[in-house]
Order: structure tokens, then sequence, then C-alpha cells
């Protein structure tokens, strides 16, 4: 039996919402109890914290730490739920329940950073001890740099330098630890800022749309038919483990095609929320039996473009609202409104496009490749700017990360580090053809009368010479300045 007077923990659980290879979670109950808290940040005044979520993820978000709860609760460990700005409530919490020490993941967007930065400061002022722990990636950002310069800005020497490296062993789930005293959850809810997980108000809105379609007359929104694809949380996670295999056997091959259910592996929620680690993804990558080496390199590639698009997003501080290649803050963009709608709510008469916008709404996910041809669409045929498609992105994925959505979108528009070159404008229509031959997708998504009755918003030969022409105009004012 654990004595009841050993040190007491605070974990703070923010983007990592499982119990298992947690490295905070593990080291606080070696050091003793652990209670936890999970905050719905707000931003500070001067704009630190993390980016609030979008519908999409609030509504995964809320579905996962209902589960959490129930698992930490097997464990002993009450979990705290507050809502506010971070800077203030975590050392308020700190102080009434007189703990020792407070743990917690790192986090690596700029402006997360430098509030955690802020927080550990306050939390040692205090006296109290303070411990970041790595586990959302596979490679601290701040590890790799090629000769030269301090970071990597193109993906394969990324992928090379850091590939081999040593992750270590997966963490199990700690032990189970005695109750902690009701008169220590009550001192904790005395905190104004602490509330239930219905007080987060994370569904809020998410029953009608958010965002920008908060009032439109779009489709059913989220809680009519996301829900039907996904079960947040980790018993829905460590199921998706098991069928890792099916996502990886054949992804050599296969993972360009978007209506095969398994040509991919489906875990970028889990990966997004924490509920999976990248270092447990790998190493049962690694071991998965009857897997081929091209098939198993090439899905371990992806797992490092997730590593890469954080490595940009740590040296790049709002990522999500500058280009990462300044020239492009001179481009042209043609920001027509009924265009963008049209493309949200998949009216662009081009099918392939329509089938992922649709999917997209209905699922809260899209598979890479239309994903690609989609923001081709929006940011050349359409000359809409990125960050439009990119918060439209953020409001409806279940996996909107605040690195891979914008270095993505950067990467199609041309804008970003290691960018696709700008005059490679996806034609949907023949991505269509190499993609989709049967149109198995496409009958997926669409439905015979809307497919035939909506009618091609932009000519795409046209619209591909407009997108080339308001790129030279971008060089030549460069070239002017
Ligand atoms: C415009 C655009 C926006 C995107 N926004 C996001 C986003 O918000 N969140 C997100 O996780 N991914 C994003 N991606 C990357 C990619 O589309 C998804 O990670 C992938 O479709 C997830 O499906 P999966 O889990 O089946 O992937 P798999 O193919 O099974 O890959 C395994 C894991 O590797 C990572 N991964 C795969 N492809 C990429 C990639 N191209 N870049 C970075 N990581 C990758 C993901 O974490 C994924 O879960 C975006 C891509 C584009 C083109």
């Amino acid at each position: 039996m654990e004595a009841a007077s050993e040190g007491l923990t605070l974990v703070w659980f923010r983007e990592d919402l499982r119990v298992h290879d947690h490295a905070a979670l593990t080291a606080a109950r070696a050091d003793g109890h652990v209670i936890a808290v999970w905050v719905r940040e707000s931003r500070d005044d001067d704009g630190l914290g993390p980016r609030p979520l979008g519908g999409a993820c609030r509504w995964w978000v809320h579905e996962s730490l209902s589960v959490l709860e129930e698992e930490l609760s097997h464990l002993g460990i009450p979990l705290l739920f507050a809502a506010g700005e971070s800077a203030t409530i975590i050392p308020e919490l700190a102080g009434r329940l007189d703990v020792d020490a407070v743990r917690w993941s790192r986090r690596y967007a700029p402006a997360s950073r430098s509030l955690d930065g802020r927080i550990k400061t306050e939390l040692r002022n205090r006296g109290l001890t303070v411990h970041s722990h790595p586990g959302a990636l596979l490679v601290e950002p701040w590890t790799a740099a090629p000769q030269g310069g301090d970071h990597y800005k193109v993906f394969t020497p990324f992928w090379k330098a850091v590939s081999g490296g040593d992750v270590g062993d997966v963490l199990p789930v700690p032990v189970e630890q005695p109750r902690l005293s009701t008169g220590l959850i009550d001192s904790a809810q005395a905190c104004a800022a602490v509330t239930d997980l219905d007080g987060l108000g994370l569904l809020d809105g998410t029953g009608t749309g958010s965002g920008v379609f908060a009032a439109a007359d779009g489709p059913r929104w989220w809680q009519d038919t996301i829900s039907r694809h996904w079960t947040p949380g980790l018993r829905g996670a460590a199921a998706a483990l098991e069928d890792l295999h099916a996502g990886i056997d054949g992804y050599s091959t296969a993972h360009d095609i978007p209506a095969d259910g398994a040509s991919t592996s489906r875990l970028s929620p889990r990966l997004r929320h924490g509920e999976l680690s990248p270092r447990q993804l790998l190493r049962a990558a690694q071991t998965a039996e009857g897997i081929t080496v091209d098939d198993r390199t090439s899905w371990i590639r992806q797992l490092y473009w997730r590593e890469f698009s954080w490595h940009l997003a740590y040296h790049h501080p709002d990522i999500d609202a500058w280009p990462i290649r300044p020239e492009f803050n001179d481009f042209p963009y043609d920001d027509d409104e009924g265009a963008l709608r049209s493309w949200q709510s998949g009216q662009t008469g081009y099918p392939l496009v329509d089938a992922g916008m649709t999917q997209l709404w209905e699922t809260g996910w899209m598979h890479n490749r239309v994903r690609m041809v989609t923001a081709s669409f929006l940011t050349k045929n359409l000359l809409h700017h990125w960050r439009h498609g990119e918060q439209w992105f953020w409001d409806t994925l279940v996996d909107a990360d605040e690195a891979n959505n914008p270095v993505s979108w950067q990467w199609v528009a041309g804008s970003g580090a290691d960018a696709a070159p700008f005059f490679r404008v996806f034609n949907p229509e023949r991505q269509r053809k190499r993609f989709d031959p049967d149109d198995a997708y496409i009958d997926e998504w669409l439905s015979e009368t809307t497919d035939a009755e909506t009618s091609p918003i932009v000519d795409l030969a046209d619209s591909r010479h407009a997108a080339l022409d308001a790129y030279d105009q971008m060089k030549s004012t460069e070239a002017s300045t």
C-alpha cells in the first residue's frame, strides 16, 4: 500500500489524451500521487497559447476527454476541467492543491511554447518543481539542423538525418494509485475556472456548424454525420492500432487511391490528439509482420513528414498566417466570396473536388491525394489565398493541427519551404482518371444528381493560365523591389 503522504503532482494534459507512453504521467506516478487537469485555453492578450480549436476538433476532444476521464479514474487519478487562460489557471490550481510539482508533455508551436515558458517561470518562482516532457514528436525540432543552417527546409535531407535515431521504448500505463481525498478535489473546484466536461462548451455550435458556416445552409453538421465515422478516445485508438497492418499493407502502391478505405491508416486524428504516440506507431510499424520493406518504409516516411511539418512550425512563428517565402505576400489573389462558398460546399462542378469537400464535411477527414487536389483548385484555379482554405480545413478536419495543416497548404500553394513548384497545378479531371478511374470515390460521396447538375465554376485551362500570370506578376513585383 502506498503512503498517502507521498508527493502530489499536477499533470497538465493538452494534446496527449492517453495514459500509455506518457512520460509526464509516468514520471509523476514514480514521484507519488497524481491529479490531472485539461484546460480549454483562451489565448492571452499577447496572443500566446494554442490556436483555438476548430469545430471538428472540438467535437473530437470532447468525446476523447470523456474516455480519458474514465481511463484515468481506473488509475485512481481525478481529471479536472477548466476553461480560460492557463497562465492564471495552472498556478492557481497548483496553489490550491498544494502540489509539489507540475508536469506536462511539450508542445511545439511558438505561441504555445512561449506561454509554457512563462508558466514554468511563474511556477518555479513559487517554489514548485516543473518538468516538460517529450512525447508528441519523434525528433525534438531543435535537435536537427543541417550544416551551416538552423533548420531543414527540404524534407529528404531532414528524413535522412533523423530517421535512424533511437526513439526509446514505449512506456506502459502507470499503476493505479489510492483514491485522493475528496477535500482535495473540493479545494480545486473552488477555483472559478474549474468546470465539468460539458461546462467547457466544446460542443457549442457543432450541432449547426461553426466558423464561417455557422449561419449557412450547408449540409448537416457533425453530430449527425461525423460521429458515424469515428470513435474518439483510447478504446477507439486501440482498435485503430489493431488495424494498422491493413493501413500499411500495400501502402507503397495504393496510398493514393482515395476510394480504398484501407489505402492509408486513418490514424491522423489519433496522432493529432495524442491518443496514440508517434513512438508507439513507429514501433508498431517496424515490427508489423508480413509487410514488405517498401510498404513499411513508405508509411514510416509519412510519419516523418509530420515530424518535418512540426520542425518547420517550430522555426516559423505564425505559419498559419504568413507565407514561408515572403515574396508570396505580394501574390495577387482574387478572393471571390462566391467561389470560396462553392468550394466549401462541394459545388465547383469538378467531381473529384466536390467529392473531397463532401467527404470532409461529412466525416471530418479527407484522403491526402484529394486534399492536394482540392487545395490546388482553391489556390490556383480559383486564385484564393491559401489562408482561406487552411482556415476551412482547420474548422472541419478532425486531425487539423498547427503544423501539418498550414505547412501542407503552403506546400500546395507554392509559398512553403519545400513547396510544390507553383506551375504544378493539379488538374482535377486528370487526377480523377488516374486515381479514381472507376469513379468509386466519386460515387461514394456525390449523388448522381449533384454530379450532373453542377456546372463547372471555372474553365480549367483558362484558370490555370490566370494562375501562372498571377505568379509572373508576383515575380516581377519581387524583381522591381
Ligand atoms: C492541404 C492539406 C492539408 C492537410 N492538413 C492536415 C492536418 O491538418 N493534419 C494532418 O495530420 N495532416 C494534414 N495533411 C496531411 C495528410 O493529408 C494527412 O496527414 C493524411 O491524409 C492523414 O491520413 P492517414 O492518417 O490515413 O495517413 P497515412 O497515409 O496513413 O500516414 C500516417 C501518418 O503520417 C502523417 N502524414 C501522412 N501524410 C502526411 C503529410 N503529407 N504531411 C504530414 N504528415 C503526414 C499523418 O500523421 C498520418 O496519420 C494535409 C495535407 C494537405 C495536402
